[in-house]
């Protein structure tokens, strides 16, 4: 993973020359003056874990896996948020860790926790390090620095096995640290799949993806991250906890729901049952368009509330169809109108496929799309869509070197909602940034609502992590006031935490804090993240 940056530096991106002139006339974007810092520039404080604490970590998991070395450290400094990036293509390395600790087993896990309470160290689980919700930035936050011996990321890395295969209640138990590409290969050798491929499908693990609440772009057809949670272990503080006994109870509250979505900040996630799926014989994705984001709109609605799901269903808006971002191998090629990304997976050799295949599936809901207003686009945008489905994100760094800041925001509501939701977001960003572009698709759907995803472009403007900030604070003030939630996938972290707050309410913030009290009596884990301290 690059450093500064997205993914394998050997996929960056050149920008298409439409793209590069919409900028600079439209947009104004100049390239900056500064060149980005180079990894060994960053600027680092000096680790501050004294050596008794450093010699008790590496006694837990063998001091080869305890570094405070200059490239760990930054590796470890952060996300992937643009922010992030700012900071780190500027060489500002605030937000690195002391030590970056690597476990090798549930009872090292543990066993670090133990050591880090009582020497009074915090301890920021680090997965794939994908997060863009300033979720692994503690050192950034004043409530990190105050009272703490230092930092550090607990990288999951080596807790990276497949445990075990249950073929028969189809469930595979997993340890946290399997980046999704590595679990998808370890089950297809046994015909399954999660079915979860988010954006960040090539870098995140499965335990990140829990943590954080993750939902994928197939979530249509095989649910978020979090459905398919059947099972946990956390190692905490306070103790081992292990949830899931069976695939639904009425024995109280589901407990597993307080640890989905904890991000880090009540223990760490060391193991993971998960519901998986017969890999899938037969792939089609295929393009509609739609006249308008709004008939777009109703026709995806129709299908979450009276089927059938497509696998992958995906509204552009005008703006988006127009830069044609659900194709980014063919960015600035886009085209007018509103275009529908659906997928079917599956297979029709099953029984029951005259019903459920995909060729029954795709057939009904193109009659559903087809009577809604929608013109059948054939299958060359669907497959561009799918050959392109985790390139988009190379292109920021690209966009950030020219000088433009790029990032993107997500929400969620009820579909009765959802328009205000969209104009709430879109009048924000507007507001707060001048002329920025601001794109917006549709990915995820439910019976009663969906999410908005917005891709916002702007030219640098004095600072702009401030710059950045300010556009990001209205815009979280207008998804509460227009009723969505904060985070439809992307999670809390630092940069939505006051925003969720108002979200539950006092009395909802104080039940989280009395939980994290109970599990985390020294305050050690992530402080900062998720719970107002
Ligand atoms: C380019 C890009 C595209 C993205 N696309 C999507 C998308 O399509 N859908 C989506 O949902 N998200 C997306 N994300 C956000 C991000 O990938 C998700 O939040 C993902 O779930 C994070 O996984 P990770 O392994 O990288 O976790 P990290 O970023 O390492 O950690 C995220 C949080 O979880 C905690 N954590 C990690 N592992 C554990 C553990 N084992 N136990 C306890 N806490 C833990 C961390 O402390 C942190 O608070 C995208 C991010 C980027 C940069």
């Amino acid at each position: 993973m690059l450093w500064s940056g997205w993914g394998d530096p050997a996929k960056a991106r050149e920008l298409p020359e439409p793209v590069r002139k919409l900028l600079h006339d439209l947009l104004g974007v100049r390239a900056p003056d500064v060149p980005a810092a180079t990894l060994e520039s960053v600027r680092l404080a000096p680790p501050r874990l004294p050596a008794a604490v450093l010699a008790a970590l590496g006694g837990v998991t063998g001091p080869v896996h305890v570094s405070t070395g200059h490239e760990d450290r930054v590796r470890h400094a952060g996300g992937k948020s643009t922010p992030d990036l700012l900071r780190m293509r500027a060489g500002d390395g605030a937000g690195a860790p002391d030590a970056v600790v690597s476990p090798g087993s549930h009872d090292e896990v543990a066993e670090v926790l133990r050591v880090c309470a009582e020497a009074l160290v915090a301890v920021v689980p680090f997965g794939g390090g994908t997060s863009v919700v300033g979720a692994l930035t503690p050192a950034l936050t004043p409530e990190a620095g105050a009272g703490f011996a230092g930092v550090i990321a607990l990288d999951l890395g080596r807790l990276n096995r497949l445990l075990d295969v249950d073929a028969e209640s189809m469930i595979a138990t997993f340890e946290p640290g399997v980046r999704a590409p590595e679990a998808e290969r370890m089950l297809g050798e046994h015909g399954l799949t999660i079915g979860h491929f988010p954006q960040s499908f090539e870098y995140a693990t499965l335990g990140g993806f829990a943590a954080a609440r993750s939902s994928g772009q197939a979530s249509a057809g095989y649910g978020r991250f979090d459905d398919m949670v059947v099972g946990l272990t956390l190692a905490t503080p306070a103790g081992t906890l292990e949830l899931g006994r069976a695939p639904k109870s009425a024995a109280g509250p589901d407990l597993r729901q307080l640890v989905l979505g904890s991000e880090g900040a009540f223990g760490v996630i060391t193991a993971l049952r998960l519901r998986v799926r017969r890999a899938p014989a037969v792939k089609v994705y295929e393009g509609w368009r739609f006249a308008s984001f709004a008939e777009g709109g109703a026709a995806l609605r129709a299908l979450a509330q009276h089927g059938p799901l497509p696998t992958v269903l995906r509204l552009s808006d005008e703006t988006e169809t127009m830069i044609g971002l659900a194709r980014p191998d063919a960015i600035g090629g886009g085209d007018s109108g509103c275009l529908v990304i659906a997928g079917y997976e599956g297979t029709d050799e099953a029984p029951g496929a005259e019903v459920t295949g995909v060729s029954a599936r795709r057939r009904a809901a193109g009659q559903v799309l087809a009577g809604l207003g929608g013109t059948p686009l054939g299958a060359e945008p669907g497959e561009a869509w799918a050959h392109g489905r985790f390139s988009a994100p190379y292109l920021r760094d690209t966009l950030l070197a020219e000088g433009a800041t790029v990032e993107t925001l997500e929400t969620a509501g009820f579909w009765a909602g959802l328009p205000r939701l969209y104009d709430a977001v879109r009048l924000a960003l507007l507001g707060a940034l001048g002329s920025p572009l601001v794109m917006c698709h549709i990915s995820h759907v439910y019976e009663s609502g969906a999410s908005l995803y917005f891709t916002v472009v702007t030219a640098q403007k004095g600072d702009p992590l401030e710059q950045w900030e300010r556009a990001k604070e209205a815009v979280s003030a207008a998804i509460v006031a227009a009723g969505g939630t904060i985070s439809h996938h992307h999670g809390v972290g630092r940069d939505h935490r006051d925003a969720y707050a108002r979200e539950i309410g006092p009395l909802g913030a104080e039940i989280l804090r009395a939980v994290k009290e109970r599990l985390d009596p020294a305050g050690i884990m992530n402080p900062g993240a998720l719970v107002t301290p």
